[in-house]
């Protein structure tokens, strides 16, 4: 075993390659079964090892330091830099002796001071190898492709031939070469002895800087667009018998967790030598793959029922059950979905997810002792006694890939469901699953492409780059060559905060059909929640294709995408967000159509998807029989709760608003400067995107005879940038006349932001009833002036239910429900003890809620006000909120008529 161990190639990584200290780096390559490092000399000068530490580190880890790099700016200079480079190298050799390497590079000269002379290089070169020889150091001379006269390796040939010392060899960069668009075929002729190092990276063909390309983008090989297969072949031809060794200068994987990233270079080096030699480290050739098996969604009792419902709107039957686990079959032609109600993987309440894909393939032993060659975690099979035995591994996000048999015995997992007996159905419009799709974090990326292509021996594509409408979107497809396994991995490389995506990572299922028109006519007359269109993609698609009337017309009715290429077709078409994030498509391949849509297409489905979600969110809580009201979470129910944290409190518990304070009522309370804190208004306006919530008012610009309409200028607007609709307003202030014209000017200043402004009136101010409210509106005779009727002060103040009747039903634009215990407290601080911190919640007190209610115009939005300090202390907040909208609607929906 040793010995065809040795006579392999061996396999290293540039410590460059990896995040981290040198320390985290060497681990890392050492758990990823490296053989050999460079250790770059950032690193070196960076760690608190000394060289000699560094060099028994390595050891202890099994790893070669094959390399040290790099040693810059040598060659073709005048002699009094000679001296200094000289000097400069001799340190150098110190730090590889001790390091026990034996081999430097030095890469070719960009240094102003250098001279195009060949022979001058020639002879310097010469002279720095036979000094390095003398340490037993061998000089690998790497032309880089921005390298100031010595850019290609033929060039670099030409100089290390004239050197002609032992000592003195070339190193090949895929990236030098490739990235210039040279013939590597021309490495053939240099004789393998002189190429003393090989360095491989990829990269994706971008049109920049050489230099930004080189230090930001390079990628593992097979993850680009450089034929590093063809590469290495030419190399090898050599007879070049020493290292693969990655030098990977990127981004994402500078950042990256360096063990997963290790993982991810052996597996493309591995994938690589498979592509190059017959020498394999044991690895098992990938086996055919015939198709998607099944699509596992884990659920729960809120998303399970909406995903089951929804398959049954496109034709699937609910054929299975699971003997042992409560995981549910569905299945339609060779398509099948398993909705798991217990799965490995939790998903948060209400949503639903991916957790498992099952291929179909011709050796599941062999594609698993693959994926364990490289390196792909197995998991524990669970099943009780006579259950199918299913190989899974986990993919890089966790999802799970099982691996299940298509030859004799195939499908034998199917034995482990119990029909359910369900009536198969006449009509089938699907046939089978076309592909799955994912969405993944930046750092994810990379890593699943390079998963699926190496352990399931998919082949993938270049990556495109869409703008969709909250940014660039960056995706990958991969299928196996027959594609009849496709797999979509999609990124937003550049996302930093959470603004407005309300579909968090979306994934979809695509099932496919031999005819997209028929289909979605059947789906949607069986109820299918079919994604709408809007009709400017049908315009800009007749303008664009020129399509058959027919056609056009039963896309449009249908809000079925169409693409074409030269090889055909592709007419597909989405459900609804089932369930926060995930949905399905169905899609016609029409010809040989080997893609996924136009790209250009995504971004409408994805701004289409964010508008019916919001919607959906805003019915959130809503029942068969309709809000007869919709609710707002007023900030004193929870005041505890910062502006992000309530509007999050009452997306969870089904309200439609929240009612935001912007203003430090009293010296005790938390204040939150919405009107001042740019990034308190950022993180409010994400979540209140992200939810769907609204916000209904801002308070309190509360106006008492020292402090004037002006002053609130800041507050209104930011009332508006929050998108409220009402300011709410008190007056404690005894002279009539001078209320009633700071309040005029209040509604002029709120006017042009879209705001009216609402006078609420607690009975121990100067605006103690309704009565004055209505004198204070009527003498300022504005038209986006209302009342503010808050249960609690209206019947603390002892006004008149018959008196509220009568008044202009414009006035009322939203009203504060609570209830509060009977009796009325005789001092102000009791009245004013209640109103902050102990009302009840409707129907628990003695306030005639629902008359008062009655008598106000129908339909207007119910804002709980209810603060009760005893009970947040023992449940919290945000559960105050949850049963406050529970207890409330319970009241006062039980009874009631459904408003029409
Ligand atoms: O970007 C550079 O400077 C650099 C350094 C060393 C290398 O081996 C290389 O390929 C590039
Ligand atoms: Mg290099």
């Amino acid at each position: 075993m040793t010995t065809v161990e040795q006579s392999r190639t061996r396999l290293g990584i540039a410590s460059v390659c990896l995040s981290g200290t040198l320390e985290d780096k060497l681990a890392a390559a050492a758990a990823a079964r490296f053989h050999g490092v460079e250790i770059f000399a950032n690193d070196l000068v960076a760690s608190s090892w000394s060289p000699a530490r560094i060099r028994q580190e390595c050891a202890r880890r099994g790893l070669s330091i094959d390399l040290y790099q790099p040693f810059r700016d040598f060659e073709a200079v005048p002699p009094a830099v000679l001296a200094a480079n000289l000097r400069r190298a001799e340190r150098t050799f110190d730090v590889v002796e001790q390091l026990g390497a034996t081999t430097m590079l030095v890469c070719s000269t960009v240094a102003p001071e250098a001279v195009d002379d060949d022979d001058l290089a020639a002879e310097q070169l010469h002279l720095l190898a036979d000094r390095a020889a003398r340490r037993g150091i061998r000089i690998a001379y790497e032309p880089l492709a921005w390298g100031r006269f010595v850019n290609s390796y033929a060039h670099a040939w030409r100089i290390v031939r004239r050197a002609d010392h032992p000592a003195l060899g070339l190193c090949l960069d895929s990236f030098h070469v490739c990235s210039r668009g040279d013939d590597p075929a021309g490495i053939r002729v240099i004789p393998g002895e002189k190429v003393f190092h090989l360095q491989l990276a990829d990269a994706p063909r971008l049109t920049m800087d050489v230099v930004e390309w080189s230090r930001h983008h390079r990628l593992f090989p097979g993850m680009g667009s450089f034929d590093l297969a063809g590469f290495v072949g030419h190399v090898l031809s050599t007879g070049y018998a020493g290292p693969l060794s990655l030098e990977v200068f990127n981004d994402v994987y500078r950042q990256a967790d360096p063990r997963q990233a290790a993982i991810d270079g052996m597996r493309s080096l591995l994938a690589l030598e498979e592509a190059v030699t017959d020498q394999r480290h044991d690895l098992p050739p990938a086996p055919a793959l015939s198709g998607h098996a099944f699509t596992e969604l884990a659920v729960d009792e809120i998303s399970g029922p909406v995903v089951a419902r929804a398959l049954g709107t496109l034709g699937f039957v609910h054929n299975g059950q699971h003997r042992s686990k409560p995981v549910q079959l569905w299945e339609q032609g060779r398509a099948r979905i398993l909705l798991n109600f217990a799965a490995q993987r939790t998903v948060p309440p209400g949503t639903a997810a991916i957790c498992a894909l099952a291929v179909d393939t011709a050796d599941p032993t062999g594609s698993t002792q693959r994926a364990e060659r490289l390196l792909a975690p197995v998991l524990p099979r669970l099943r009780e006694r006579q259950e199918a035995e299913l190989a899974s591994i986990a993919a890089p996000d966790g999802t799970a890939i099982f691996l299940v048999g298509a030859g004799d015995g195939a499908e034998s997992w199917l034995d482990d469901f119990l029909p359910t007996g369900a009536p198969p159905r006449a009509d089938r419009f699907v046939t089978a699953i076309d592909h799955v799709s994912l969405t993944g974090s930046v750092d994810d990326f990379d890593e699943a492409a390079l998963f699926y292509r190496t352990v399931l021996g998919l082949r993938h594509t270049d990556t495109a780059e869409i703008a969709a409408p909250f940014g660039l979107i960056r995706s990958r497809t991969a299928a196996d060559p027959s594609r009849r396994v496709r797999i979509a991995l999609h990124t937003a490389p550049l996302r930093r905060g959470d603004w407005a995506p309300a579909i968090p990572s979306p994934q979809h299922v695509a099932f496919s059909t031999d005819d997209a028109v028929a289909a979605a006519r059947a789906m949607r007359a069986l109820g299918a929640p079919v994604l709408s269109v809007p009709d400017n993609y049908y315009v800009d698609l007749e303008a664009r294709e020129a399509l058959a009337p027919e056609l056009l017309a039963a896309l449009r009715e249908h809000s079925i995408f169409y693409d074409r290429d030269e090889q055909g077709e592709y007419l597909h078409f989405y459900t609804e967000i089932l369930g926060s994030r995930l949905f399905f498509a169905v899609v016609q391949r029409i010809g040989d159509y080997a893609g996924y849509g136009d790209p250009a297409s995504a971004p409408v489905r994805m701004a289409a998807h964010r508008e019916r979600r919001l919607l959906t969110l805003r019915d959130a809580g809503a029942d068969e029989t309709a809000p007869r009201h919709h609710y707002s979470l007023a900030h004193l129910t929870a005041l505890s709760l910062s502006p992000p944290e309530l509007v999050e409190a009452a997306a969870d518990g089904g309200y439609r608003y929240v009612g935001l304070r912007l203003t430090r009522v009293t010296p005790q309370e938390p204040h939150y400067p919405l009107a001042t804190d740019p990034a308190l208004m950022r993180t409010t306006k994400t979540r209140l995107a992200a939810t769907g919530v609204e916000v209904l008012d801002v308070e309190l610009a509360r106006i008492s005879p020292d402090e004037h309409p002006r002053d609130f200028q800041r507050f209104l607007e930011a009332g508006a940038e929050l998108g409220a609709r009402h300011v709410i307003t008190q007056l404690p202030d005894p002279d009539r006349a001078r209320k009633t014209d700071r309040f005029a000017e209040l509604c002029e200043m709120a006017r042009p932001l879209g705001l009216t402004v609402d006078l609420e009136f607690p009975s121990w101010t100067e605006t103690p009833d309704l009565g004055e409210a209505v004198r204070v509106l009527r003498g300022a005779d504005q038209p986006n002036a209302g009342i503010l009727v808050d249960l609690l002060h209206f019947a603390r103040s002892g006004s008149s239910v018959a008196d509220l009747r009568l008044l202009p039903a414009h006035w009322f634009h939203f009203v504060h429900v609570c209830d509060a215990p009977p009796g009325v407290p005789p001092t102000n601080e009791g009245l004013i003890h209640t109103a902050r911190f102990e009302r009840l919640c409707p129907g628990q007190g003695g306030i005639d809620v629902r008359g008062i209610l009655d008598a106000l115009p129908p339909g207007l939005p119910y804002a709980l006000e209810i603060p009760r300090a005893t009970l947040v202390a023992q449940v919290g907040a945000k559960e105050h909120a949850r049963m406050s909208i529970a207890a409330t609607r319970d009241y006062l929906d039980r009874a009631a008529a459904p408003i029409s």
